[in-house]
């Protein structure tokens, strides 16, 4: 079994919950960004042994929280060596309104991906996009590059959307599914 690793942060539990549902259908170890942008004891040894990282962060004005930078700009130290060299990647991210400029966060993940000569795995998952469709469908808000979800501002995790939770998990068993199939190579 493929390891991988579910990188994210989260200021008010949202992108937690969207991280929780991406790391049950990946069966991925959760590593959870501190409030200081830190990462627990020993994380830095799971994401070396990992096949896939897959990134996750809120989108905080038009991108990913400093949290999650701080920490994107302490992965310069395996930079340095390219030790995530052909590593998968992916990503997803949750805001406040249906499109709120998420895809900035998801492309910024991708570069960093590059910057780490990694290999991206998109969201594989048609949107909901006809008349029929319902806030609750997978992939309701349309996304190819990452996955993403919608908190209306006044939401609380708990009300989170599970069209949103679903495509989380979806996308995260795609990853395995990759993951397994890059480290038999
Ligand atoms: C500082 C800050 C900036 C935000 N910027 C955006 C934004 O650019 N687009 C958006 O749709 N929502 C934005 N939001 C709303 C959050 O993305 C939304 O509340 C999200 O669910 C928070 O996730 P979390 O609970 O994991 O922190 C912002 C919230 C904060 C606190």
């Amino acid at each position: 079994m493929a390891d991988i690793a579910v990188v994210f942060h989260s200021g008010y539990g949202h992108t937690q919950r969207q991280a929780q549902a991406v790391a049950e259908g990946a069966a991925a170890r959760l590593i959870a960004i501190d409030a200081e942008g830190n990462l627990p004891e020993g994380a830095w040894e799971q994401l070396a042994a990992a096949d896939a990282i897959v990134f996750g962060s809120p989108t905080y004005m038009g991108g990913p929280s400093w949290q999650f930078k701080k920490f994107a700009d302490a992965t310069s130290k395996p930079w340095f060596t390219q030790a995530w060299k052909d590593k998968l990647f992916a990503g997803f991210t949750n805001s406040a309104a249906l499109n709120g400029d998420k895809h900035s966060t998801i492309h910024y993940f991708i570069t960093l991906a590059a910057q780490h000569s990694g290999l991206w795995v998109s969201q594989g998952i048609m949107p909901s996009s006809t008349k029929a469709a319902q806030r609750d469908d997978p992939n309701r808000l349309g996304s190819y590059a990452g996955a993403i979800a919608q908190s209306p501002s006044d939401a609380s995790p708990a009300e989170m959307a599970p069209g949103d939770l679903e495509t989380a998990r979806q996308f995260g068993k795609r990853v395995a599914e990759a993951a397994a199939r890059w480290a038999r190579r």
